[in-house]
C-alpha cells in the first residue's frame, strides 16, 4: 500500500508508505488523491495529519521517473493544490527527511511540525532540476526572499532546528512528531485558515528584489560555471516576488521544462544514482557489498601528519572515531597537532552552527598524539599517510607487521604505488588495503580502495564502510600504477603541457577548462599541487634529471614525445604556490591567487625558439578536445584493464575528486554524451598526425563499442563483462 490511513478520533492520519525514503511515486501520488478525496467527504473527519512510514517524511518525487519511459500522470503541485485548499486543517508531521518533493507536500499543509532530528530542504538543483511542485513559489512566501534563495540555490539540508528558527515549521519536538501532529490538528480544527494557505500570502520583501537577485545570478554564474539550475532557481524565486501565484507556477513549470532540455538534469541525475551504485561492489568471485560483513572500527591510527595526515586524522575525529596520530620527531609532531587541533576547532564550530550537541553523540573522537610506534598495538586500524617513498611505507609497514594486533587492518594512503609490494613485507596481506584519500582530506568526499591481490573480501567491506562512516563516497578500484583517477590524469596533463609548446599559456589552457565547469585548469591544479611531487617520480622513472641517458633528445624519450617544461620549472626552484611561483606568480609563497606571469610567457618564447616549434593555429575548442579525449581514453583503457567495474565508477571519482562538473556527468558520461564514434574520430587523427604520442592512440574498447554503435553508457557493461576484472 503506497498510502495508508488510520483515525485518530476525528483526525485522519494519512501515512506515505514507499520504502526505503518514501519517495513520492505515481503509486504514491493516486494513493494520496484518494485517500484526500475519502477525508474529505468523510463527516467523521475534522482534521487531517500526513507524515511517512518508518521515520522519514518523504526524500520528494521519485528521480527514477524523471528519465523513465512511464512519465509521471500525476502533477504533484496538483496535489498540493488539493492539500491547501481542503477546508479540514492539514498538518505535516515530518520526521527524518522532508526533501524536495517532500517539503513541498508539507508547504502546502497549513500547519507543520518537525521532530528535532528531521532535515529539511529542496536539493532539486542538485540533480539539475529545480523544486518544481510549487516550493519555489510557496517558501518565498513563508520565509522571505534571501532566505528561501538560500536554502533553494544550494540545495542545502536544513535542520530542524534551524528551520524553526526560519518559520518552515511551526513546531519542533523531540518525541514523535506524528502523536505532536494530531494534538495540534485537534486544537486548530474551527480555526480561521486563509493565511496558513501560503499560495494566496504575497510576498514580503524590504529589500530590491531585482537587484538583489541580479546579484544572486552573476554570482551563481561565477561560482557554477556552466550549470543552469542555480539560474533557473533564481528566475523562479524571482518570479514567486513579480507575479500572482499562479503565473509563478506556470513559469517554475516553464523552467523546469528549459532545463530538461539542456540535458543537465540527466548528467545529474545520472551521477546521483552513480554514486549510490558505486557502494554496491561485486568480486569476481562472487562476494559482494551485501554477503561480506565489515568489521566494526572502534579505534584507528594515523601514521604521519603532512598535509594529508592531518586531513585524515580530522576525518576520522569528525566521524567520532577516538584517533592515534603518529610522528617521527617532536617538532613534525608539535607542528601537526597545532594543525590539527586548528581544523578540529572549525570542525566544532560547524557543528555547534547545525545544532548538533556533543552529548547527542554527534561530537568529535578524541586525538591522542604520539611519537611511540607501541601506542598503536591496540587499534582496529592504522591508515599510514607518510610522503610517496616504497622504502619507507615498506619499513613502516614491517614495522606495523610486527606491533600491530593480529587482525588489524592496514591501509596506506598512497596516491599510486604498488598495493602488492608494500603488503608483501607484512604478515597479513589479505589485511592490507590502499586507502587513497583526496586533500584537503577532511573535505573531499572522494575515497579510491584500492584492492591489492591478496586483500580479503572482509578488508575491502571494512574499507568500503569506512568510507561511509567518514561521510565519504568510497570507490573500490584495482591495483595498477596511479590506480584510477591520476592515471587519468597522466595524458590529460600530457596534452596540456602540449599545448604550451605549440603556442598557448597556461592561463588560457586554464581558462578553456575551467569554461567547461572544472573547479581549477590543469595548471593552476598542479600548482597547487606542488610540481615538484611529479618532478620526483619523473626523476625516480629516468625521465628527468641525471637519470636521463646521456644524448637523449630533450624533447623526447624512448622514441616517444616528451615536454620538459615542467622539469625546467622545477629545476628553476618554481614548484607552485608553495614556492610562490610556478606556472603563475602568486603574492608570496603559499600565497593562493594565482596571477599570469610574464616571465613565463618569456621563458616559452625562448623555449619555442630554442626548439624551433611552430606555433600551430589550434582552435580553442581542441584545447578541450585534446584534454579531455586524452582523460576518456585512458578510462576506456582502465575499464579494458578490468581496474575500475564500470563507468559509473570512473565518473564518480572524477565528479567527486578531482573537480569535474557534475552537471556533465563525468568523464565517461561526457563521452557517450558527445558520441563515442566523435570521440573516436578525434582521436584517430590525432594519433594519425602525432604517432609519437602513444596515449592518444584510441583504446581497444572505445573502438570496439563505437563499432556496435555507441551504446547508451548503461548499456556497456555488456561489453566488459567480457573482459578481465581485476578487483
Ligand atoms: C516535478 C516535481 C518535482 C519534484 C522535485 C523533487 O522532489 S526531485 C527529488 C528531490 N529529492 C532529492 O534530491 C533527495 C535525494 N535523496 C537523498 O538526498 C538521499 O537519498 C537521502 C534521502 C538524504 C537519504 O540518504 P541515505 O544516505 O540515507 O540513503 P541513499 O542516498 O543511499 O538512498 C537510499 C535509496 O533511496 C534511493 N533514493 C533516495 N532518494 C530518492 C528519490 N527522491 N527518488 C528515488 N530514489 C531515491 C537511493 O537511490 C537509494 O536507492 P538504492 O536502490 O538503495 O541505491
Amino acid at each position: 500500500m503506497a498510502a495508508t490511513r488510520t483515525l485518530s478520533h476525528t483526525v485522519a492520519v494519512i501515512k506515505i508508505n514507499n520504502p526505503p525514503v518514501n519517495a513520492l511515486s505515481t503509486p504514491v501520488c493516486q494513493a494520496l488523491i484518494k485517500e484526500l478525496a475519502e477525508v474529505k467527504k468523510d463527516p467523521s473527519v475534522e482534521a487531517i495529519v500526513l507524515c511517512g512510514a518508518n521515520g522519514k517524511f518523504s526524500a520528494g518525487a521519485d528521480i527514477r521517473e524523471f528519465s523513465s519511459a512511464a512519465r509521471r500522470t500525476v502533477s504533484l503541485e496538483d496535489i498540493n493544490a488539493e492539500i491547501e485548499s481542503t477546508t479540514k486543517p492539514v498538518v505535516a508531521a515530518i520526521e527524518g527527511v522532508a526533501l524536495g518533493g517532500g517539503l513541498e507536500l508539507a508547504l502546502s499543509c497549513h500547519y507543520r511540525v518537525a521532530h528535532i532530528k528531521t532535515v529539511m530542504g529542496l536539493p532539486e538543483v542538485l540533480i539539475g532540476i529545480l523544486p518544481a511542485a510549487g516550493g519555489t513559489q510557496r517558501l518565498p512566501r513563508l520565509i522571505g526572499i534571501p532566505a528561501a534563495l538560500d536554502i533553494i540555490v544550494r540545495g542545502r539540508h536544513v535542520p530542524a532546528t534551524e528551520a524553526f528558527q526560519l518559520g518552515i515549521v511551526d513546531e519542533v519536538v523531540p518525541s514523535s512528531a506524528i502523536a505532536a501532529a494530531v494534538q495540534m490538528a485537534r486544537k486548530v480544527i474551527g480555526k480561521p485558515m486563509d493565511s496558513r494557505r501560503l499560495s494566496t500570502n504575497a510576498v514580503q520583501y524590504n529589500i530590491n528584489v531585482d537587484a538583489f537577485l541580479d546579484t544572486a545570478l552573476e554570482k551563481a554564474k561565477r561560482q557554477f560555471r556552466g550549470a543552469q539550475a542555480p539560474l533557473a532557481c533564481i528566475e523562479a524565486v524571482r518570479a514567486s516576488a513579480q507575479l500572482p501565484y499562479q503565473r509563478g507556477i506556470e513559469k517554475e513549470r516553464q523552467l523546469f521544462a528549459s532545463l530538461w532540455a539542456t540535458g543537465q538534469p540527466q548528467a545529474q541525475q545520472y551521477a546521483f544514482f552513480s554514486e549510490r551504485n558505486v557502494g554496491k561492489w561485486t568480486l569476481p568471485s562472487g562476494e559482494r557489498w551485501d554477503n561480506v560483513r565489515p568489521c566494526q572500527i572502534r579505534t584507528a591510527a594515523v601514521i604521519g601528519l603532512g598535509t594529508m595526515g592531518r586531513g585524515i586524522v580530522t576525518s576520522l575525529s569528525k566521524s567520532n572515531i577516538p584517533v592515534i596520530a603518529l610522528e617521527q620527531d617532536t617538532k613534525q609532531l608539535d607542528s601537526g597537532k597545532k594543525a590539527v587541533n586548528s581544523l578540529l576547532e572549525r570542525e566544532a564550530e560547524k557543528l555547534k552552527k547545525q545544532g548538533n550537541s556533543f552529548a547527542e553523540g554527534n561530537g568529535l573522537g578524541s586525538v591522542h598524539f604520539t611519537l611511540n610506534f607501541e601506542d598503536l598495538k591496540n587499534v582496529d586500524l592504522v591508515i599510514e599517510a607518510v610522503y610517496e617513498n616504497m622504502n619507507l611505507k615498506k619499513d613502516i609497514f614491517r614495522k606495523l607487521s610486527s606491533i600491530m594486533k593480529p587482525d588489524a587492518f592496514l591501509c596506506t594512503n598512497t596516491s599510486g604505488l604498488n598495493i602488492d609490494e608494500i603488503a608483501s613485507v607484512t604478515n597479513r596481506p589479505q589485511l592490507v588495503i590502499g586507502t587513497h584519500f583526496f586533500s584537503p582530506a577532511n573535505i573531499m568526499r572522494l575515497l579510491e580502495v584500492v584492492r591489492g591481490r591478496h586483500t580479503s573480501p572482509t578488508t575491502i567491506a571494512t574499507a568500503m564502510s569506512l568510507g561511509k562512516m567518514l561521510g565519504k563516497v568510497a570507490v573500490l578500484v584495482g591495483n595498477c600504477p596511479l590506480f584510477v583517477g591520476n592515471r587519468m590524469l597522466g595524458p590529460y596533463l600530457e596534452q596540456a603541457n602540449y599545448l604550451l609548446e605549440e603556442g598557448y599559456y597556461p592561463e588560457e589552457v586554464d581558462q578553456a577548462l575551467e569554461e567547461f565547469g572544472f573547479a581549477m585548469g590543469p595548471f593552476r591544479m598542479m600548482d597547487l599541487a606542488g610540481l615538484d611531487v611529479g618532478w620526483r617520480s619523473r626523476m625516480e622513472k629516468g625521465l628527468a634529471g641525471s637519470g636521463v641517458p646521456p644524448g637523449t633528445p630533450a624533447r623526447q624519450r624512448e622514441g616517444n614525445r616528451y615536454c620538459p617544461l615542467a622539469d625546467m620549472l622545477c629545476e628553476l626552484g618554481r614548484f607552485g604556490q608553495k614556492s610562490g611561483k610556478g606556472w603563475y606568480q602568486y603574492e608570496k609563497p603559499g600565497g593562493r591567487h594565482a596571477h599570469p606571469d610574464p616571465w613565463v610567457r618569456d621563458f616559452l618564447a625562448k623555449y619555442r625558439k630554442t626548439y624551433n616549434i611552430k606555433q600551430q593555429a589550434v582552435h580553442p575548442e581542441q584545447i578541450l578536445q585534446r584534454c579531455l579525449y586524452a582523460l576518456i581514453n585512458e578510462g576506456f583503457r582502465v575499464l579494458e584493464d578490468g581496474i575500475a567495474s564500470g563507468p559509473e565508477d570512473i565518473d564518480v571519482i572524477y565528479n567527486n575528486g578531482y573537480g569535474w562538473p557534475k552537471h556533465r556527468g563525468g568523464p565517461m558520461y561526457y563521452a557517450s554524451a558527445v558520441g563515442l564514434h566523435e570521440v573516436l574520430m578525434v582521436l584517430e587523427g590525432y594519433h594519425k598526425a602525432n604517432p609519437d604520442v602513444p596515449s592518444m592512440k584510441p583504446s581497444f574498447l572505445l573502438k570496439k563499442l563505437a563499432a556496435v554503435g555507441g551504446p547508451p553508457i548503461k548499456e556497456w557493461r555488456t561489453q566488459l563483462g567480457k573482459l578481465p576484472n581485476k578487483l
